[in-house]
């Protein structure tokens, strides 16, 4: 038996062209945390409203634990009691505080157990001094982790959120973020959150959705994400990437051994290294040089018929120079 299972679903809203979402199918076992991703409107709120039962597909269903998430149609109040949907618009009572918006979904347990859940999240959302003020005197930030902590509070079976940390600092997001996902871990939930953070997506999901046009592109962990992404819209997403035509780079580098699947190929920049004369695989020309922080991203040419970005973290490398580059070769990915 599979925990969440999602088969066929389809919407199409009544007054656009095309379907937001088309045919999505997929399973999320208990415990798992998926990320969803993918360009603005390609479907990821409105698969997790399909998910919660808040709007009605044209086609599919939703299961939980084997029991079917009813739609609108067939729920005087829509929506799933054992599903929590974190808006990107929060959704807070405005005419309660912050106490109160926590602990609504707590309103049919003991005062004891509602104060316990109560502090616990207030510390893992860092909400101290702000439980008695009311959300119009909150800040975006401080919002959202009052919808955070709200969305929480009765441990949901599968918790779904939209873009949960999008409105925090640099400075608090990443505390926050790792605070609030740990807890989840210790707590056993079953997670299903969007964001347009890829870091964050790489670094925290099980599993990593990439949705294009309402279709899920890619469903995989993060590693085969980013270094076996399906396609260049997959691999561009997670950051720099080369692309080139299959034929034109195994004959100016003079690469071979390797039999070709697909017309393209995707390296990533640390996957090329600038080495000694004698032990690399073939010359390029620096072109430009990108300082990163951490790094540098060197664009070289080879033969002047293809460009590479090579990331490095060697110094003294200028325009000009001719260079040796050196490629992991398990790290060439045949792309459609
Ligand atoms: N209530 C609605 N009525 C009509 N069209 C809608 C509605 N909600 C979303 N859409 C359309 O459906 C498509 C998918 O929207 P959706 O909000 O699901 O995408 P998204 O991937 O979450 O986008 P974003 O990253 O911008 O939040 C878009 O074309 C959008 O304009």
């Amino acid at each position: 038996m599979s925990f969440l299972k999602i088969s066929n679903l389809s919407k199409k809203y009544a007054n656009q062209p095309e379907s937001a979402v088309t045919n999505v199918s997929f399973e999320c076992n208990e415990g798992e945390f998926i990320a969803i991703v993918g360009e603005n409107g390609s479907g990821k709120s409105t698969l997790l409203k399909l998910i919660n039962g808040l709007i009605e597909p044209d086609q599919g269903s939703v299961f939980l634990e084997n029991k079917k998430v009813k739609g609108p149609s067939e729920n005087l109040v829509p929506g799933h009691p054992d599903i929590n949907l974190l808006f990107q618009e929060f959704n807070l009572f405005p005419k309660h505080t912050v106490k109160e918006n926590i602990t609504y979904q707590l309103r049919y347990f003991s005062k004891d157990a509602q104060d316990e859940r109560l502090n616990e999240l207030i510390k893992v959302c860092k909400l101290e001094g702000l439980e008695n003020k009311l959300p119009s005197e909150l800040s975006g930030g401080q919002h959202q982790r009052v919808a955070l902590a709200r969305a929480m509070s009765d441990r949901p079976k599968l918790l779904l959120m939209d873009e949960p940390f999008s409105n925090l600092d640099v400075m608090l997001k990443d505390q926050i973020k790792i605070q609030v996902l740990d807890h989840l871990r210790k707590e056993g939930q079953t997670l299903i959150f969007i964001t347009h953070d890829l870091g964050d997506a790489l670094s925290l999901a099980d599993r990593i959705m990439i949705m294009r046009a309402g279709q899920i592109v890619q469903l995989d962990v993060p590693e085969k994400i980013y270094e076996k992404p399906v396609d260049e819209y997959s691999a561009y997403l997670f950051g720099k990437v080369n692309i080139f035509d299959a034929e034109n780079f195994f004959q100016s580098t003079g690469i071979t051994g390797c039999k070709p699947t697909k017309s393209k190929i995707s390296i990533r920049p640390e996957h090329f290294s600038i080495t000694k004369d004698d032990k690399g695989d073939f010359k390029a020309t620096v072109e430009r040089i990108y300082y990163r922080g951490d790094s540098y991203e060197v664009v070289a040419t080879v033969k002047n018929e293809i460009t590479i970005r090579i990331n490095t973290r060697k110094k003294n490398i200028f325009p000009g120079n001719e260079i040796m580059v050196k490629l992991i070769k398990s790290k060439i990915h045949f792309v459609d």
